[in-house]
C-alpha cells in the first residue's frame, strides 16, 4: 500500500480560500480594484473618507451620506481618558505598533456593545476605530519627542487633521494630497496576512476589536507592513545613491531579504507603486530633496539588474513619510490607520457568510509511543 502524501501549500501560497467582493488584485493586468473602481482613479479623485465608505458599503457615498459620515468622524476623534492614560503608562521604548494594539484593545474594552456582531454595530465600531486611530498614532509620535497631545480640529478633514495632530501645524495642500494618496493605496489589499488574520479571528465569532488587534500584530512584521519602516533603515544605512549597488551586493551575498521589494501576488511590480512614486516625487520636489529620489532609483535599478525583483508599495511609502516629518517608527502605525478600513470591511464580509477557518495539518512527528515506565 502506498501512502499518498497530501500536497502542502506552504504559506497558503496560491491557494484561494474564499470569495471576496471588496477588492480585486490582478497580477496579470497589474491592477487593483476597490469594489470595481481602479485604485489609481480613487486616489486621484476621492477623499479617504469616501474610499472608506466605498470599501465598507460597496458603493460611493451620496453627498448626504458623506456629510453625515464626515460629521460623525470629526465628532469621534477625541481619545478617551483611559486610552490616553494607558498610552502614557507605556514605556517610551514601546514599539508604536504595540501602542496601537494596546489602544485598540482598550477602545474595545470601553465599548459596552463590543460583543454585538450585528452589521449596524460593526459598522459603528469600524467608523469609531477609523476616527480614533490618527489621534493615537499622532500622539504616540509626539510623546516620544516629549510633546503633548494636539487637540483635533473639526474644520479639517481626516488627512489634514491627522497631519495637524502629529505636527501641531497645518500642512501644505501638496503634503496633504501625498498623504491622502498613501492612505487610499494602503486601505485594502484582499487576503494579505493581516486581513486574513482578522478574518480568522472573526470566523470564530469573536469581535471586531479582537480582529483588529490581531491584525495589527500581523501587520507589524517586516515581511508585511513593517517593511515601510525597514526601507527607511535601509536608506539610512546606504546613505547615498553611489553606495546603493555595493550595499546591495553585500546584502545579497549574505542572503538578506531587501525590504520593500518583492510580493506574494505581484511578480511583475505592485500596481500601487507608480501612483505612490508620483506622490514621493512631489514630496522630493516640495522639500527639495533630490538625493532621496536618486537613492530610491539607484537601489531599485540595482535590485532589478541583480534579481529582477520589483518594489512593493512600502518602498515609495517609507521615504515619502520620512520627508513629511514622520518618525520611522510611525510608518507602520500609519499603515494601521489606513488598513483598518480593509480589515473591518473583511470582518463584516466574513461574518455575512461565515465558516470557521480551520485548515488541516499533516502530522510528521514521532509515531504513537508509550510513556517510559
Ligand atoms: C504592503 C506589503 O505587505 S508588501 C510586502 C512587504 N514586505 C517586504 O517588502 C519584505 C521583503 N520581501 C519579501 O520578503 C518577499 O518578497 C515577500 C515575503 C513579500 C513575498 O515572498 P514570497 O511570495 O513568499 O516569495 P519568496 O520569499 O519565496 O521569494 C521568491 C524568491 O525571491 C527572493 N526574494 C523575494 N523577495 C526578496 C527580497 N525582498 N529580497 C531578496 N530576495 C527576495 C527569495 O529569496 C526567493 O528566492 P529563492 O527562490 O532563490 O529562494
Ligand atoms: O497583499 C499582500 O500580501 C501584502 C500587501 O501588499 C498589502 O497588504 O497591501
Amino acid at each position: 500500500m502506498t501512502d499518498a502524501k497530501p500536497e502542502i501549500y506552504k504559506g497558503l501560497a496560491g491557494v484561494p480560500v474564499d470569495y471576496t467582493a471588496i477588492s480585486k488584485v490582478n497580477p496579470e493586468t497589474n491592477s487593483l480594484l476597490y469594489r470595481g473602481y481602479p485604485v489609481q482613479e480613487l486616489a486621484a479623485l476621492c477623499s479617504y473618507e469616501e474610499v472608506a465608505w466605498l470599501l465598507w458599503y460597496g458603493e460611493l457615498p451620496t453627498r448626504e451620506q458623506l456629510d453625515e459620515f464626515t460629521a460623525l468622524e470629526r465628532a469621534s476623534r477625541a481619545i478617551a481618558p483611559n486610552v490616553l492614560r494607558a498610552i502614557d503608562d507605556l514605556p517610551l521604548s514601546t514599539h508604536p505598533m504595540d501602542v496601537c494594539r494596546t489602544a485598540v484593545s482598550i477602545i474595545g474594552a470601553n465599548d459596552p456593545d463590543a460583543e454585538d456582531n450585528a452589521q449596524e454595530q460593526n459598522l459603528r465600531k469600524s467608523k469609531h476605530l477609523f476616527a480614533q486611530l490618527p489621534a493615537i498614532v499622532a500622539y504616540d509620535q509626539r510623546r516620544r519627542h516629549g510633546l503633548g497631545l494636539v487637540e483635533p480640529r473639526d474644520d479639517l478633514d481626516y488627512s489634514e487633521n491627522f497631519l495637524w495632530m502629529t505636527f501641531g501645524e497645518e500642512s501644505e495642500p501638496v503634503v496633504v494630497d501625498a498623504f491622502r494618496t498613501s492612505l487610499v493605496l494602503y486601505a485594502e489589499h484582499s487576503f494579505n496576512a493581516s486581513t486574513f488574520t482578522a478574518r480568522v479571528i472573526a470566523s470564530t465569532l469573536s469581535d471586531v476589536y479582537s480582529a483588529v488587534t490581531g491584525a495589527i500584530g500581523a501587520l507589524k512584521g517586516p515581511l508585511h507592513g513593517g517593511a515601510n519602516e525597514a526601507v527607511m533603515h535601509t536608506f539610512d544605512e546606504i546613505g547615498s545613491a553611489d553606495r546603493a549597488a555595493a550595499w546591495l551586493d553585500e546584502a545579497l551575498a549574505r542572503k538578506a531579504k531587501i525590504m520593500g521589494f518583492g510580493h506574494r501576488v505581484y511578480k511583475n511590480g505592485d500596481s500601487r507603486v507608480p501612483t505612490m512614486r508620483t506622490a514621493l516625487e512631489s514630496m522630493v520636489e516640495h522639500y527639495d530633496r533630490p538625493d532621496m529620489l536618486e537613492l530610491y532609483d539607484a537601489l531599485e535599478t540595482a535590485m532589478g539588474e541583480r534579481k529582477n525583483i520589483k518594489p512593493n508599495l512600502d518602498y515609495p511609502a517609507g521615504p515619502t513619510y520620512h520627508l513629511m516629518g514622520f518618525d520611522t517608527e510611525t510608518f507602520t502605525p500609519i499603515f494601521v490607520a489606513a488598513r483598518v478600513v480593509g480589515w473591518t470591511a473583511h470582518v463584516m464580509e466574513q461574518l455575512a457568510s461565515n465558516a470557521l477557518i480551520r485548515p488541516l495539518s499533516v502530522y510528521n512527528g514521532v509515531d504513537q509511543r508509550e510513556l517510559p515506565a
